[in-house]
């Protein structure tokens, strides 16, 4: 008798005492565990899991109490990050999903939906640039979405935003599921940013700061409203100029310092998650729930804006005005119009061509 083998009829003996049924396996199979993974929460899949933001972002989901199932989809690696991230001793139950073929069970019943899948920029790259890929696995994703899981709400992390919110909008439209309130696109980074740098600049906490960032996402699309941050504060024309450059090209900094290897990923995940904690303490009742999105709106003449919006139980639940702009912010606004109304022309004609 070989140690081997001995140390195998040990485990056996243990299978057997804990699981009787496992008589003739020799080690107590996952199946024959008794937890049923029926902890009371919400159900949420990431789409594009195994990704620079996806991993990240599963990693803090899993950590998230309100979290009680945890879907992980990609087309590569989610056996891996699936295994990997089910060991961590938090209460929801993590499944993994590779390929076109498993997309559909990724998605039946979930509750909250969050799409980081597609491509990222390298230097030289401008966000539109990955149109070309990305329009069409966010279309492909929300055909799935509009099949399984119609009453979801959707966080659109795929960039060009700008445009992948007006294509995920015009597939549900197809679909005949597309309730505006449902759908988000997910411009929380910038507010992240905005609040660090404003707080930087100021020599404060950023846990202090709320920016308001309007508009969209990318390059002068992103708006920051720097006479409206709470608690009030005042900047000399030097320092507008500074913090409005830095915010709208936040993503530019890491992509040129990544050199290569990709855009924002953990700032990225980190801000997700703070975008996505909200939405479901909104779908669990929780009252008073602001937050900046990119959504259909009527603030201005566009069809999509990021403005803050209040959320509920049924996603978008209110718009929130703009509010007094002064004169840099007024003609600003005015420029990021006429590339948000293009981007979302690009994105809705994808779908309609
Ligand atoms: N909204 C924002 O503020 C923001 C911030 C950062 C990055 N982004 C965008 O997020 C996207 C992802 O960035 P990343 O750094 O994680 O890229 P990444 O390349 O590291 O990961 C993307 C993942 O998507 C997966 N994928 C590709 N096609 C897919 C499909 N059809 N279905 C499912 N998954 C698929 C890939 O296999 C990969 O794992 C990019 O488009 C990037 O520009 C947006
Ligand atoms: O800049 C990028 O391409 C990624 C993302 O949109 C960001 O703002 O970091």
């Amino acid at each position: 008798m070989d140690a081997n083998s001995g140390v195998n009829r040990r485990i056996a003996m243990i299978a057997t005492h804990l699981c009787p049924q496992a008589e003739d396996d020799i080690c107590l199979r996952r199946s024959h565990c008794r937890a049923k993974g029926g902890a009371p929460g919400f159900k949420v899949a990431i789409l594009g899991a195994a990704g620079g933001i996806g991993q990240p972002l599963a990693m803090l989901m899993k950590m998230n109490p309100l979290v009680s199932v945890l879907h992980l989809y990609d087309v590569v690696n989610t056996p891996g990050v699936t295994a990997d991230i089910s060991h961590m001793d938090t209460g929801a139950v993590v499944r993994g999903f590779l390929g076109q073929q498993q997309l559909e069970d990724a998605l039946i019943g979930m509750d909250l939906v969050i799409i980081p899948a597609g491509v990222p920029r390298k230097p030289g790259m401008t966000r539109d640039d990955l149109f070309n890929i990305n329009a069409g696995i966010v279309k492909t994703l929300c055909e799935a979405i509009a099949k399984c899981c119609p009453k979801a709400i959707v966080n659109v992390i795929s960039n060009p935003v700008n445009s992948t919110v007006p294509i995920a909008a015009e597939v549900f439209k197809r679909a005949g599921s597309y309730d505006p309130k449902r759908l988000l696109g997910v411009t929380m980074l910038d507010v992240v940013r905005a609040n660090t740098f404003v707080a930087e600049v100021l020599g404060v906490d950023p846990r202090d700061m709320d920016v308001p960032v309007v508009g969209g996402h990318a390059g002068i699309t992103i708006l920051p409203l720097l006479s409206q941050i709470k608690p009030p504060c005042s900047f000399t024309p030097k320092e507008t100029e500074y913090l409005t450059d830095r915010i709208q090209n936040g993503g530019t900094e890491v992509v040129e310092a990544k050199a290569g290897a990709g855009s924002a990923t953990l700032s990225m995940a980190y801000a997700a998650v703070k975008f996505a904690d909200a939405c479901l303490h909104a779908l669990r009742g929780d009252a008073g729930i602001i937050q900046c999105a990119y959504v259909a709106s009527q603030v201005t003449e566009l069809p999509f804006f990021a403005s803050k919006v209040r959320l509920g139980r049924g996603g978008v639940e209110e718009i929130l005005p703009l509010g007094p702009l002064n004169d840099y912010e007024r003609e600003s606004l005015e420029k990021a119009k006429k590339e948000l109304a293009e981007s979302i022309e690009k994105g809705i004609s994808f779908i309609r061509k």
